[in-house]
């Protein structure tokens, strides 16, 4: 029997950097959500392992020997003998090496079909050691819901029911590798990074409350991502100036940035201006959750 799992866009609604740990990696604090559409994987089960990859994003994902998908599957399996694999196949559709980790997702997806075809539960710790160790933004794509995200990616919060948020999700086509966004900003390994600490989000915050706290947060990201890719800053300035939009911000270590708008109309409206004015940028209305 086929299963079938679904990767959803990852989105930072914010992303503050607390400092460089003495390995390289860094210290995170980022309320994370999830967009309704996103990429498709599906599994049937067997002994051997392999991937085919279509879609329209399919090549920019790279060969598929190197896909996280397959790499996650291999992490598990190192973890759990006897491992039931199979054949995943992946509909491609999210734009690559664009800050909305459509790689973590697959991986994480790859994940649940494996729990499922193996008869795991989704809190066996193995499924997050094997997260873990595909890469930092996998484990928070293990189950797919708003929270907030610390250390390198490790340590989840809660679930948060947060208030519906209309979002626009907009890349200009650009790729941007995540360590050269990382390398731009410049710190050395040890070192802290200054900044406001982040806003406290109670679980049930209106719209217009978590609106407020949002625009007290930021990214870290933006500044350095905008200087290696400096449409970032077109399309920051065009989401921002789009009507209804209440917030416009980077998602993650870019491109891709989201408006944040007062209702789906506004943001169906803003879709069909930006789209008329930037045919080639990818764009996609959702809700976050
Ligand atoms: C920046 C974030 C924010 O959610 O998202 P994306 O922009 O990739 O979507 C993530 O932390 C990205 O996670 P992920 O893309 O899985 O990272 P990895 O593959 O493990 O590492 C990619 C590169 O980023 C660096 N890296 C990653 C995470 C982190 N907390 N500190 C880092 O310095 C690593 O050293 C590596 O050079
Ligand atoms: N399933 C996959 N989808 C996208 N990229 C993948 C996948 N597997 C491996 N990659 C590689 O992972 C890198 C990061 O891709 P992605 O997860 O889309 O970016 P980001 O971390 O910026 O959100 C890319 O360089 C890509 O070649």
């Amino acid at each position: 029997m086929t299963l079938i799992a679904r990767a959803p866009a990852k989105i930072n609604l914010s992303l503050h950097i607390l400092g460089r740990r003495d390995d390289g990696y860094h210290e995170l604090e980022s309320l994370v959500a999830f967009a309704g559409s996103g990429d498709v994987l599906s599994l049937d089960p067997g002994p051997a392992l392999s991937l085919t990859v279509a879609g329209p994003t399919a090549a920019a994902a790279g060969s598929d020997n190197d896909n996280l998908v397959l790499r996650a599957a291999r992490e598990l399996a190192d973890r759990v003998p006897r491992l039931t694999l199979g054949s995943f196949r992946l509909t491609k559709l999210l734009p690559v090496a664009a800050g909305i980790g459509g790689g973590s997702s697959d991986a994480a997806a790859a994940l649940r079909l494996l729990a499922e075809a193996n008869g795991l539960p989704l809190d066996d710790a193995r499924l997050f050691a094997a997260a873990q160790a595909t890469g930092a933004d996998v484990p928070v794509c293990l189950r797919p819901r708003a929270r907030m995200m610390r250390g390198i990616g490790e340590r989840l919060g809660d679930d948060l029911i947060l208030a519906p948020l209309v979002a626009l999700l907009v890349n200009p086509g650009v790729k941007l590798e995540t360590r050269h966004v990382f390398g731009r900003i410049g710190l050395q390994p040890g070192q802290a990074h200054h900044g406001a600490v982040h806003p406290e989000l109670a679980p049930d915050l209106s719209t217009e409350a978590l609106l407020a706290r949002l625009r007290r947060a930021r990214n870290d990201m933006e500044d350095a991502a905008g200087v290696l890719a400096p449409v970032i800053g077109d399309v920051l300035a065009v989401l921002g100036a789009a009507r209804g939009c209440r917030l416009a911000r980077m998602s993650g270590s870019g491109a891709t940035c989201f408006g944040l708008f007062d209702s789906c109309r506004a943001a169906a409206r803003a879709m069909q201006v930006i789209r008329r004015d930037h045919p080639g940028w990818w764009i996609k209305s959702t809700l976050l959750r």
